[in-house]
């Protein structure tokens, strides 16, 4: 189990490529604020936030890579010392792949994804080619990494992490290169692989793809701290402010008066249906999404997104309740 025991960081220095205003400047003062978590054995969670609320820090930190200033970081009780304690970056039971993947650009794919297994091992031929089924690239296995794509160089990387069979794997952002036409079965493949061999996986990601079929549990963070930390399927069906819906959908606040509710409501598109009564509403605009149509409407000055089977035209009158 990995644990933290509120953890603070903060950048001794600014990036010179920022600009700063005073509240960013306060907020970089502290990157990590107080983050407290528990990561159980085989659990796969995801780190969501809006950019440069410290999703990458955070791994970082948890890496090693960057020394946390104060708090306890743990793996199944054992601490885990930071950057200041180690000649050697990392820790031998946790992997990690950043945004920007370290692998020999001179040598062939299934030497990359080799590259910390013994020679000696029995087995190495055999992981090396179920790795490259994995990451489907078995076709690949003697091309030299510099002829690959960003999206290919990706996947390699991702293998080449799972060779050691860590306990712990650290993932950022790991799909943004790959193309979407193979993006779902490696999503598919990664996770189910990961599930069988009982490896914990921490996920930074924007992509709710990443977050809804394959995580148990998301952790928001903003501006450093770590707002939420549910299970995915309850976090997305119940989030608890706008922001954290936000991350998954465009999303409705619709005051308790409209639908005379007990309370405010966040609702998703999806949530609010076309019907014969309800929210007099006026098409602003409508967005073709494959299957089906996403309305912009218009009800006292405000904006409601609506899931629609059909298209409707700008301006359009219709009735809109919810989806119960
Ligand atoms: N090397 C650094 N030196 C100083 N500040 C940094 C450094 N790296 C990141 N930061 C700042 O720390 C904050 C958190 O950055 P971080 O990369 O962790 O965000 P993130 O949530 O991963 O963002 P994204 O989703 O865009 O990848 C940001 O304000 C960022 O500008």
């Amino acid at each position: 189990m990995l644990q933290l025991n509120a953890v603070n960081f903060a950048f001794k220095e600014r990036r010179d490529d920022e600009v700063h205003t005073e509240r960013s400047r306060s907020v970089k003062a502290k990157t990590l604020l107080n983050i407290s978590l528990q990561i159980e054995q085989g659990k796969h969670v995801a780190i969501m936030g809006e950019s440069g609320c410290g999703k990458s820090t955070l791994l970082n930190v948890i890496y090693g890579l960057l020394q946390a200033q104060s708090g306890e970081i743990t793996w199944n009780d054992q601490e885990l010392k930071g950057a200041d304690y180690h000649l050697v970056l990392g820790h031998p039971m946790m992997k990690y792949i950043p945004q920007e993947f370290d692998l020999m650009p001179f040598t062939s794919v299934s030497e990359n994804i080799g590259e910390h297994l013994s020679i000696q091992l029995d087995d190495r031929k055999e992981r090396i080619e179920s790795l490259l089924e994995v990451v489907e690239m078995t076709g690949m296995r003697h091309r030299k990494v510099k002829t690959l794509s960003g999206g290919q160089k990706q996947r390699v990387a991702i293998a080449k992490a799972l060779a050691q069979k860590p306990e712990l794997l650290l993932l950022d952002e790991p799909f943004s290169h790959v193309d979407n036409f193979r993006k779902n079965s490696l999503r598919r493949r990664l996770f189910d692989f990961l599930k069988s061999e009982n490896i914990s996986c921490l996920i930074a990601t924007h992509d709710r793809n990443d977050v809804l079929s394959f995580t148990d549990q998301t952790i928001v963070m903003h501006e450093g701290n770590v707002v939420d930390h549910r299970p995915t399927k309850i976090l997305y069906t119940d989030p608890k402010t706008k922001y954290v819906a936000s991350l998954f959908d465009d999303v409705n606040q619709i005051p308790k008066e409209w639908f005379r509710t007990d309370g405010d409501l966040l609702k998703y598109p999806h949530e609010l249906q076309i019907s014969k009564s309800g929210l007099s509403v006026v098409v602003r605009q409508s967005y073709f999404k494959g299957d089906h149509f996403l309305l912009a409407c218009h009800f006292q000055g405000e904006t409601l997104w609506v899931k629609s089977n059909s298209d409707y035209v700008i301006g359009s009158q219709l009735f809109i309740e919810l989806n119960t």
